[in-house]
């Protein structure tokens, strides 16, 4: 069977970039045009050139993609020709082979927003596209408030459409704008469109979140025969976001009946990259991914329950829709009170931790996580402090170091120039081998600033293990998790550290007290205990 075209209009750097909290720079912007352009997008639309320096800039310097550049902006003002907008051309000098122009359809718009005729608003789309067409451009036609237009006055927004298409756009798209339209619906009226004589393969669609189902509206007006999809990498958008590409291309190239029947200009080797160009965005926006993101997170594979993890050891299928392997994810089983003896042999011997079938330790271990779970701990996130607690149980921890004592003090007060600060100062006292060792620490950054209470007890313990100590020298702790579980009287402190070392390693340990402090240095221990297991340090 021959498979029809579908063509991905990403538009992450423009209606991506009108999420609340999101601002790109024209840099990061550049890096995200070549991630998207490697794979294998067919239009990138980058912005909307002279509404804003960053747009502006990204535009002047715009990197050479395959995929074709594409300047947003909307339709000119009536009043005033085409040649004549100033928003119209601030668009055009940015000099791409493609501009996309959001104009009006619902007439509710054109009456309350435009305050003009519906004869000018469709004189407003017609002049417009057929400047871009004049000018040499690729046109296409963003229809907003389609389906709110088409509901009002059906022959109206279909109207829109055709007079761009006869300007000379190469698509018309169809825009869910509020994002309240349901699968149904959007699926209903793109047949429509095409009974009222505009072809699919012409007619785009772009939805958005606002009832959580913009990839199945997507996919909606696709099954009806619309063949272009605008959305945007991890879901980005306005209020609520667009239709995620980082879900839909992996839906259109795995599922049925999308991949038998449509082809997309993603390859399979492009999509095994999805997972790290959705985590790379997180990253540029620093912000933490979202581990349940469908294909792409880190949960998508993560098998926390016994009965599914003792299935996925005998056969990945029986738990999984797709192979992670060919988004690039990874499969997780890790422990937690959720946990059986199947997911128990899994993550040891994943830490090279040999332990027979039958070996009555794995029932105490078992046992035990199910009982420090319950007492706040929680090892689905701290890998390292599990392992440490199954070489416990299987009497196979070696002993490094004794702490014998450690005390921190936290001093607010003003310096000499008036200026109130505080300093946080620990005292830790180790014993290795048959020597005490004492440590003080104080925790000020090269500014004088207090890095706080946990971050002086990590520099005294590091600052002199003895013979360990080179060890340590390259861990550092990346990041910090504080939770406080229960409540009221029984309310306790957990704190899961984040370390990494030189050789690019990362592991997570967690630390439970009623006290922060205190369940912050169990942890700070217990990654130390680590480090130098792996390393395979022999105790001194
Ligand atoms: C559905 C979407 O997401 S479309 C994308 C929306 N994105 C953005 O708005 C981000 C970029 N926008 C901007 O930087 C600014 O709004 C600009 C530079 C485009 C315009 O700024 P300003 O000239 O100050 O106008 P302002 O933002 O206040 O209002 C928009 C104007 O465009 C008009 N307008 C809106 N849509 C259209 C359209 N499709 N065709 C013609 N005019 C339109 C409005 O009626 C309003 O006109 P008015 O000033 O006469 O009332
Ligand atoms: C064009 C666009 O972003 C919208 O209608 O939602």
């Amino acid at each position: 069977m021959t498979r029809q075209r579908l063509y991905l209009y990403d538009t992450t750097l423009r209606d991506g970039q009108q999420t609340q909290g999101v601002q790109f720079s024209a840099a990061e912007k550049t890096e995200i045009a070549l991630m998207l352009d490697a794979l294998g997008v067919d239009h990138i639309e980058g912005g909307w050139p002279g509404a804003n320096p960053t747009d502006s800039e990204f535009f002047a310097a715009a990197p050479a993609t395959r995929a074709t550049m594409t300047a947003f902006g909307m339709t000119k003002r009536a009043g005033r020709s085409a040649e004549n907008d100033e928003v119209l051309a601030g668009v055009l000098n940015a000099g791409t082979p493609a501009v996309c122009l959001v104009g009006k359809t619902h007439p509710f718009h054109v009456h309350e927003a435009l305050g003009i005729s519906l004869e000018e608003n469709l004189d407003n789309i017609r002049a417009s596209v057929a400047h871009l067409v004049a000018e040499g451009r690729e046109a296409l036609f963003d229809a907003e408030h389609f389906f709110d237009g088409y509901a009002e006055n059906p022959d109206y927004a279909v109207l829109c459409l055709k007079t761009a298409l006869e300007a000379g756009a190469t698509w018309v798209i169809l825009c869910d704008t509020n994002g309240g339209t349901l699968p149904a619906e959007v699926g209903r009226v793109t047949r429509a469109v095409i009974v009222a004589g505009i072809p699919g393969a012409r007619l785009g669609i772009h939805t958005h979140d606002d009832t959580g189902n913009a990839v199945a509206c997507a996919l909606a007006a696709i099954d009806a025969g619309a063949r272009q999809i605008q959305g945007t990498l991890n879901g980005l958008g306005e209020r609520c976001g667009n239709a995620s590409l980082t879900t839909l291309i992996p839906t259109l190239m795995l599922k049925e009946p999308y991949r038998s029947t449509l082809e997309i200009g993603v390859t399979a080797q492009g999509l095994s990259q999805i997972t790290r160009i959705s985590r790379r965005l997180d990253e540029i926006l620093n912000r933490p991914p979202l581990r349940a993101a469908p294909y792409a997170g880190s949960s998508a594979f993560a098998h926390k329950a016994g009965l599914h993890a003792s299935a996925i050891l005998k056969n990945p299928a029986t738990y999984e829709h797709v192979d992670p392997a060919l988004v690039g994810n990874q499969r997780i089983i890790p422990m937690s009170n959720q946990a059986g003896q199947s997911n128990l042999r899994a993550r040891l011997a994943e830490a090279g931790i040999e332990v027979c079938r039958d070996d009555p330790a794995l029932a105490r271990i078992l046992d035990l996580v199910k009982l420090r779970e319950d007492q706040g701990y929680a090892y689905d996130g701290a890998q390292a402090s599990f392992e440490l607690l199954a070489l416990g149980e299987l009497g196979r921890m070696q002993h490094f170091f004794d702490v014998e004592r450690y005390r921190v003090t936290v001093e607010r007060r003003k310096n000499a120039i008036g200026r109130r600060i505080s300093v946080s100062e620990a005292v830790v006292v180790v014993r290795i081998g048959g020597e005490r060792m004492l440590s003080v620490s104080e925790s000020v950054d090269e500014q004088g600033e207090d890095l706080g209470p946990v971050n002086a007890l990590w520099r005294a313990l590091a600052k002199d293990l003895g013979p360990y100590q080179a060890n340590i020298s390259d861990m550092h702790l990346v990041d910090f998790r504080v939770r406080i579980t229960g409540s009221g009287v029984d309310a306790t402190t957990r704190v899961i550290i984040e370390s990494a070392d030189g050789q690019g390693r990362r592991w997570a340990t967690v630390g439970v007290s009623p006290n922060i402090v205190d369940a912050s240095f169990e942890a700070l221990v217990e990654a130390i205990r680590w480090k130098l297991i792996r390393d395979g340090v022999k105790p001194a």
